[in-house]
């Protein structure tokens, strides 16, 4: 491989899952794996196949139909570990294990409660382990940046002598500085005996912002994998975000002289996926993927971008994918422009879900004046995570305003086809169709997150809510997108309460609908 070749692994499925409420499921995972396939990705850590069947199935899934990217899976040094991931990434082309263990002082003494003796002697055991069951290997020196340099180069070249292709050297709590950090892995580089048998990867959270600086400095430093998530998503205040990481390299090559296999054409897509898969939404000011990242609001900018998109532009809008077809759509286009459109914006979708989507775009044309390439992402994502939902919606009519108290609402669903009916009040409109949701379709359910934003602008801007809902500590995120803002969050509560179903289902399969 090109020795100025970064190699980008992608941890949205496993580390971007831990960020609290950003569960995902196994059909989800499965379409943003083949996303990051898609995009270029070199690895995809799929899951942590110990921590749950669900985690184990989901990886097994990924490492079934992904086939130009690396499937990994995580484990600890644990022999329980190591074989199930294993068994998980079976299936793949080319699968990782990667095993992990923590090695400064502070992680030793309390958390794993091991002496350094001991945790030198389990790196090797569980690299070797691992190696009789996979060639490719990549073990982590959890919470690395804070490990004393010393002892670290120890377990590096002892990790490496065990079989390890790829060293990886986390800042597990975020708290390097990027001169530092680079420090770290030059010191690797030149006291490391065996380091020329290894990729050294770098893994850095953004407790302080600097996920990404860091990151840089350390491929600038010698190392050549970057761990990142789309949207910078991850335990706490996240990873380092792909988007950032590629983009910076792609424009700053005078200085970064650095390559990724990324098509970066894909990145706007996959973080619209990623966001409303979590209903983890981007801030419009966040680098690359914010809505106002290529946005100019003031007039000496906007005259300036008009001579010369160059003045205030450092990357084209195109080279994240940010296009504006030229295709206008409206209430007279057909299926042939539909289709075009649809493939412009980066779907695939089979037929039958083209026709779903084109029917509800007629729908959405009739009622809304222009109809913009985001209110088409918008509504095709809201029709396809319904995919085979069990209780659909059918009507909503809300009564509120200041001379109906208690706002009421009268909710039609069908439940397995049967179709239900009730009227339901609240203290407020939305309120009101929550309760009538939960009268049709009882559960103990507790509402963890409500969140609504406008698709466009215009007080005729079609309203994208997320519903995220938790029972029994397990939390689920669904999505609704429609112009009316009700229709919407009944479509929201009601596509989580189908996930809810569903993962009730795979814990005890007996349990009806009541
Ligand atoms: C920095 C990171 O992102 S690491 C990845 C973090 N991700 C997660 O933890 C998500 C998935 N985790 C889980 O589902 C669970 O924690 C499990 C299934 C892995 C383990 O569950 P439990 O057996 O109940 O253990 P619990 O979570 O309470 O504690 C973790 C145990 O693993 C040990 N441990 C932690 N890291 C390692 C390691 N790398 N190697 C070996 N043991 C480890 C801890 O010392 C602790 O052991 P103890 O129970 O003997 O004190
Ligand atoms: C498991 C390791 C790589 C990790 O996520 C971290 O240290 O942050
Ligand atoms: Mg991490």
């Amino acid at each position: 491989m090109d020795r100025n070749r970064v190699i980008i692994f992608d941890t949205t499925l496993r580390d971007g899952e831990q960020s609290p409420g950003a569960s995902m499921n196994q059909d989800e995972k499965l379409r943003i794996a083949l996303a990051l396939e898609d995009m270029g990705v070199d690895v995809i850590e799929a899951g942590f196949p110990i921590a749950s069947n669900g985690d184990f199935v989901a990886v097994e899934a990924i490492a079934r139909v992904v086939k130009n990217s690396v499937v990994c899976g995580l484990a600890r040094a644990t022999r329980g570990d190591i074989e199930r991931c294993a068994e998980a990434i079976r299936p793949a082309a080319r699968g990782r294990i990667h095993t992990f263990i923590s090695t400064s002082p502070l992680h030793m003494k309390y958390k794993l409660q091991m002496e350094p003796e001991t945790v030198l002697a389990r790196v090797s055991d569980s690299v070797a382990l691992a190696r009789t069951l996979t060639d490719d290997v990549e073990w982590s020196a959890e919470d690395g940046s804070r490990t004393e340099p010393d002892f670290l180069c120890r377990c590096v070249e002892a990790a490496i002598k065990a079989g390890a292709k790829t060293i990886n050297i986390p800042d597990t709590v975020g708290y390097s500085v990027p001169d530092e950090y680079a420090g770290l892995i030059a010191l690797l580089i030149n006291r490391v005996p065996n380091i020329d048998q290894a990729i050294l990867s770098v893994h850095c959270h953004n407790d302080l912002g600097l996920a990404v600086a860091n990151s840089l400095a350390a491929v600038a430093a010698g190392a050549r994998q970057i761990e990142c998530t789309i949207n910078g998503l991850g335990e706490r205040a996240g990873n380092a975000a792909m988007e950032e990481v590629v983009m910076a390299l792609r424009t700053r090559a005078d200085r970064l002289p650095y390559q990724t296999g990324i098509r970066t054409e894909a990145i706007t897509r996959i973080s619209r996926l990623v966001s409303t898969i979590t209903g983890f939404s981007v801030q419009p000011n966040k680098a690359i993927v914010g809505k106002n990242a290529f946005a100019h609001e003031s007039g000496i900018h906007q005259d300036g971008v008009l001579k010369n998109a160059q003045t205030y532009e450092i990357m084209t809008p195109d080279s994240v994918g940010l296009v504006r077809s030229s295709l206008v759509m409206g209430k007279h286009s057909g299926r042939a422009a539909f289709r075009a459109k649809l493939r412009d914006l980066g779907y695939d979708l089979p037929d039958g879900a083209v026709e779903d989507a084109f029917v509800r775009f007629k729908d959405l044309a009739d009622r809304k004046k222009d109809v913009f390439d985001e209110d088409i992402v918008a509504l095709v994502d809201d029709a396809v995570v319904r995919g085979n939902d069990t209780i659909k919606f059918v009507s909503l009519e809300v009564l509120c305003g200041t001379r109906h108290r208690p706002p009421s609402a009268e909710l039609e669903l069908t439940v397995d086809g049967e179709l239900r009916h009730v009227r339901a009040t609240g203290d407020g409109p939305v309120d009101a169709t929550f309760n009538a949701i939960k009268a049709l379709v009882p559960h103990d359910a507790r509402l963890q997150l409500y969140q609504v934003s406008a698709v466009t602008q215009g007080t005729d801007a079609q309203a994208e809510v997320t519903v995220r809902l938790e029972e029994d500590g397990k939390t689920v995120n669904g999505q609704g997108a429609e112009t009316d803002t009700l229709v919407a969050s009944a479509r929201a509560y009601v596509n989580a309460l189908n996930k809810l179903v569903v993962k009730r289902q795979k814990t005890a399969p007996d349990t009806l609908l009541a």
